[in-house]
């Protein structure tokens, strides 16, 4: 299966520079390093991949088969963990680069920018009453977004919005409900994201909440020896059933990370997930996603007799997968109610200069925020 994986290049100051910044400008010298970054695709190369799909489209799988996938979707991807354990998807040295909001000091990289682009006319209520711990609920109801801004704005300010957010949340206690920084991992498989979020970041306010419909997955997750129930908590959860809520009250996370997860979802399920996840986002809370793209290299490999639907796939473990365009994504984010942030195409060429291979690669990066006021519109 093929998966996400990319050359690290490595800025002046020792930092990996977002989406890398190796460029190939002399085709000869394409065999010359492992990976080259936002590589151009010709006409000829675009329309190639376009009838490349055509071609791997024509033949669907029968009915009765896609309601097996369907059905037994989390069966398949339990058979494909028995298999690998945590053998898969290991490489996540672009996460901090690409997703500054899940490392050290998220409050400074996300929600400072945010504060200064928002400022007073945004918060005027919290202003005036953000002197002490004598608010009342309702008070603190009617501004909660706001301080929840200005809690991760100001640090001296924490003992008391630390309780308020207490308050806010709800009376009763939750995995996580003391937490100032909250992060909630959707699929996360064996815990690719999550291990290096706990530890890499250090915050002691974080608690990071971690989900997949595959039990051995979360099993995997839970019996690794970097499994802290004190800052974390994985349990099974399948994104797309409406009947089962998650663990967390609305308007409770800072971040929702979602990481070649969408793709494996059937199309006509993912806006009802995407919108249920969006309510349990604080407002100014941001949904982090990357995923396949439209033509990558992974689409273009696919047989004849594989495809479900358009752009979407079976491999032959039974696995399905989505290649998405920009614009699609960002339909589902905003008909969720969020922002727009970021919505790029990664398009890397890797290169296995043993075999003299070329393959290009084709991933969608997103970060769409929840508003801090509802939008009334
Ligand atoms: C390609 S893997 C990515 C895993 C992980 N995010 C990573 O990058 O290492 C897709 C993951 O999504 C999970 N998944 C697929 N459909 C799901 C659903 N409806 N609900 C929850 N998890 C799902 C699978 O079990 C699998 O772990």
């Amino acid at each position: 299966m093929a998966g996400p994986s990319e050359g690290a290049l490595v800025a002046p100051d020792g930092k990996r520079q977002q989406f890398g910044s190796r460029f190939l400008t002399d085709p000869a010298r394409v065999f010359h390093h492992n990976a080259w970054d936002n590589v151009e695709w010709s006409e000829e190369q675009a329309a190639a991949a376009e009838r490349k799909v055509q071609e791997n489209s024509t033949q669907r799988v029968c009915p009765e088969k896609q309601v097996d996938y369907e059905i037994n979707a989390c069966k398949y991807w339990n058979d494909f963990y028995k298999i690998h354990e945590n053998g898969f998807f290991k490489d996540r040295h672009w996460l901090f680069t690409e997703f500054p909001e899940l490392g050290p000091s998220p409050n400074q990289n996300h929600m400072k920018d945010f504060a200064l682009e928002n400022k007073k006319s945004e918060i005027p209520e919290c202003r005036s009453s953000d002197n002490g711990p004598g608010l009342t609920i309702k008070e603190h109801q009617k501004c909660s977004p706001s301080l929840e801004h200005k809690k991760q704005m100001l640090p001296m300010e924490e003992n008391v919005t630390q309780k308020l957010s207490r308050l806010e949340i709800c009376a009763d206690e939750f995995a996580g409900s003391s937490a100032t920084y909250r992060i909630l991992e959707v699929g996360c498989g064996v815990g690719n994201t999550v291990f290096p979020i706990l530890q890499t970041n250090n915050d002691p306010g974080l608690f990071v909440y971690c989900c997949d419909f595959s039990s051995t997955a979360i099993e995997l997750v839970q019996t690794n020896s970097a499994y802290d129930p004190a800052r974390c908590f994985a349990f099974v959860h399948d994104l797309c059933d409406e009947d089962q809520s998650y663990p967390v009250p609305q308007d409770s996370l800072d971040v929702i990370v979602l990481i070649f997860v969408l793709s494996a979802v059937v199309p006509d399920k993912m806006q009802k997930a995407i919108s249920r996840l969006s309510r349990l986002l604080k407002p100014g809370g941001m949904m982090l996603l990357r995923d396949y793209g439209r033509y990558d290299m992974a689409q273009l490999r696919f047989k004849k007799g594989q495809c479900l639907s358009g752009n979407f796939y079976v491999r032959g473990d039974g696995t399905r997968v989505y290649f998405f365009t920009q614009d699609e994504l960002d339909t589902l984010f905003t008909t969720a109610g969020l922002e727009k942030v970021q919505n790029l195409v990664d398009r890397r060429l890797q290169v296995n200069r043993g075999k003299q291979l070329t393959m290009y690669r084709v991933w969608i990066q997103c970060k769409y925020r929840k508003p801090l006021m509802p939008n009334t519109s």
